[in-house]
């Protein structure tokens, strides 16, 4: 059922995800609201810049906030760093799973925040909220891409590049995006959940992603994953596969093993040989299974306090998500997919946030699994690895069982 949102008079002191969302949405103000991990705890922030800024990230500069950024950020010049958009944590919030919510004012909020934010929103009784999926008109011509992509990477232009496509859906009713963020974080335990609302760009962007990008810890430690290859994780009959029993083919284990080069590559530009690799390990995202190499430093024994910014930079975008080498993934992902990526791909999450009684945090996942809310539309992306032995009616199925992450809990 989805539920309907209708604010009440009753005043709070107890805001709830629901009553901080929609008191930034009702006042125009761009908000983040996510749940890490394997963590239990959401958290929210509000920022009162109706505009956001496009900023440079870097970890050391950034106050407290959420990043967000295109899979194309890249594009402003070779010689120009990734330029995202910054949400400034001018309201924290974190939501226990048990326990009161806690709210920070790191700046003085507009006059009728306050006063909507104490009046608690309710769902009224749920009504049902029927989705429609579009027909896809797009299976010919991904597939005909597919085929290209393999030609190419045959003939040595490419060796790897990631194709991608969009599910569009039409709900009946504008949809609740916190009721559908619940169902994410219920439902996908282990994945970053998010929801973003930009107002200025009219949309709602949702997801649940497996795939770290960089993770600078509150303990010191730099955190960066490899992971390609896809399966689905229950057997024919239904029942769950458990990933001792996933079967990876000379297929996967290249295009993983691509993406765990291309990290190891990073790291050789700046000359870092301290990492710890562990995997790849099959590991289960949902409704389907990846295979996953971990990549740890110490930051502070390395003593290279830089180290999570500089591999940002140079990580982004991956081959997990665009291709080898790059640039000619790149180009070819500009000339062959017929959509804009806009922030799918791309990576979002906290910066510099006081996330744990450690201390602050920064954690970057690749924006994958995810799909923009524009009023009653939504548009889903999904994308898939391609090597030369890539066979394309394979390929647009994996882009479904990944579309299938989201889908799974728009219906009633
Ligand atoms: C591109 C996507 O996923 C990426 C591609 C994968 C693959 O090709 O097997 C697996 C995990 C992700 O790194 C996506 O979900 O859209």
């Amino acid at each position: 059922m989805q539920a309907d949102v209708t604010t009440n008079t009753s005043v709070t002191s107890q805001p709830t995800t629901l009553d901080l969302w929609e008191t930034a949405r009702s006042l125009g103000l761009p908000a983040a609201l996510w749940r890490l991990p394997n963590q239990r705890d959401k958290h929210s922030i509000v920022s009162f810049e109706e505009r956001l800024p496009h900023v440079v990230v870097d970890l050391d500069e950034l106050p407290a906030g959420f990043v967000v950024s295109r899979f194309d950020s890249q594009d402003e010049g070779p010689d120009q760093p990734a330029r995202s958009l910054f949400l400034r944590a001018d309201v924290q919030a974190v939501f226990p799973e048990h326990g009161p919510a806690q709210l920070t004012y790191a700046a003085e909020p507009p006059r009728a925040f306050r006063q909507l934010l104490a009046k608690s929103v309710r769902r009224s009784a749920t009504r049902p909220n029927p989705i429609t999926v579009r027909p896809d008109t797009q299976h010919e011509a991904y597939v005909a891409s597919v085929s290209q992509a393999v030609d190419a990477i045959q003939q040595g232009d490419l060796r790897k590049v990631v194709m991608s496509r969009t599910k569009q859906v039409d709900f009946a009713d504008l949809p609740d995006a916190v009721t559908l963020f619940d169902r994410l974080c219920i439902k996908y335990p282990t994945a970053f959940i998010s929801a973003v609302s930009i107002p200025e760009l009219g949309q709602i962007w949702l997801s649940a992603t497996p795939e770290r990008l960089i993770s600078q810890r509150a303990d010191g430690i730099f955190e960066t994953m490899a992971l390609a290859g896809t399966q689905s994780a229950t057997q024919p009959d239904g029942t769950p596969k458990r990933p001792g029993e996933a079967m990876w083919s000379q297929k996967e284990i290249e295009e993983q093993a691509l993406v765990c080069r291309y990290i190891i590559e990073c790291f050789k530009k700046i000359r870092l040989r301290e990492y710890v690799e562990v995997g790849p390990k099959t590991i289960v995202a949902g409704n389907l299974m990846h295979l996953s190499t971990c990549f740890t430093v110490d930051i502070q024994a390395v003593n290279y306090p830089q180290l999570s910014t500089v591999m940002l930079r140079l990580l982004h975008p991956t081959s997990a998500v665009c291709g080898a080498p790059r640039g000619r993934a790149m180009d070819f992902i500009k000339q062959h997919e017929p959509h804009d990526r806009e922030l799918y791909a791309g990576f979002l999450g906290p910066v510099n946030y006081p996330m744990s009684e450690e201390g602050q945090s920064s954690q970057l996942f690749v924006h994958l699994r995810c799909m923009k809310l524009e009023g009653k539309l939504a548009t889903l992306y999904a994308g898939a690895g391609l090597t030369e032995d890539s066979v394309p009616e394979r390929e647009w199925q994996e882009t479904e069982l990944k579309c299938q992450t989201l889908l799974s809990v728009l219906g009633d």
